[in-house]
């Protein structure tokens, strides 16, 4: 079984003589319980391909299967659920709000979905207590440690049991070992050590991350390299 397929992607952003070929006919699959690091220079690419696997835009030419869905064929109205309930996103930046507590921040997702209130709760105790936040769920993104909104937005993003989690530099503002501690949850999470991870047991996520730290490429499953918008190294 494949999570995700990717087949031939072009991207280019703007026109004529400055245009910028971003991506240039990448391929590449991912299956459920591999953890795979995207590897590559700053402006190699990588930012482009997680937005455009993760239904956040649109490839100019080729192919985008996720969950077996072909995302062009996918209206909004079938996109919104997929990147809702089947995708979780993890950002360098965290993108946790900043108003609402650790463990109200774990919960939009479930939120948005219509979770019965105990239900959330519930999960919510669960997955902090997996990222090792029990004891910081009451409190707000800005008293917490980078690593620690880290591990929140980890969380939030497994709220839903996604089938694929997609993370851009995730470690990208943490120091080495807060980094580390990081993408060894990710890797917990993928290889389903955790009780929370995939959507039923047996059934581990997909992970598909970008980060240029050489120490943490070493714990993926798998890696690929890019370079000037293709894959050079697998
Ligand atoms: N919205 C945009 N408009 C114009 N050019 C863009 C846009 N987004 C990205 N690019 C260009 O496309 C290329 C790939 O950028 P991308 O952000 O995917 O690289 P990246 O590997 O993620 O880099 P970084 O590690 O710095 O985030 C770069 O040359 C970049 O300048």
């Amino acid at each position: 079984m494949v999570m995700v397929r990717v087949e031939g992607i072009h991207k280019s952003y703007g026109r004529g003589a400055a245009a910028v070929h971003a991506l240039r006919g990448v391929s590449f699959e991912v299956r459920p319980g591999e953890l795979v690091a995207l590897k590559g220079r700053s402006g190699s690419g990588k930012t482009t391909l997680l937005n455009i696997v993760g239904g956040l835009d649109t490839p100019d030419q080729g192919r985008v299967e996720v969950d077996g869905r072909p995302l062009a064929e996918l209206g909004e109205d079938e996109l919104l659920p997929l990147r809702r309930d089947r995708i979780g996103f993890v950002f360098q930046s965290f993108g946790l709000i900043p108003i609402l507590t650790a463990a109200e921040n774990v919960g939009v997702p479930l939120r948005l979905r219509r979770t019965e209130a105990r239900k959330r709760e519930e999960r919510v105790t669960s997955l902090l207590s997996q990222v090792g936040l029990a004891e910081h769920a009451g409190q707000r993104p800005g008293e917490l440690s980078g690593g620690q909104q880290q591990r929140v937005a980890i969380a939030r993003a497994l709220a839903n049991r996604p089938a694929l989690l997609i993370a851009d530099e995730p470690t990208g503002q943490l120091d080495a070992e807060t980094g580390h501690a990081v993408m060894e949850l990710l890797r917990a999470v993928v290889h389903g050590e955790s009780p929370e991870a995939g959507d039923a047991p047996g059934t581990p996520p997909a992970v598909l991350v970008a980060t240029h730290d050489a120490a943490l490429i070493g714990l993926a499953d798998r890696v690929l390299e890019l370079h000037d918008g293709e894959i050079v190294g697998r």
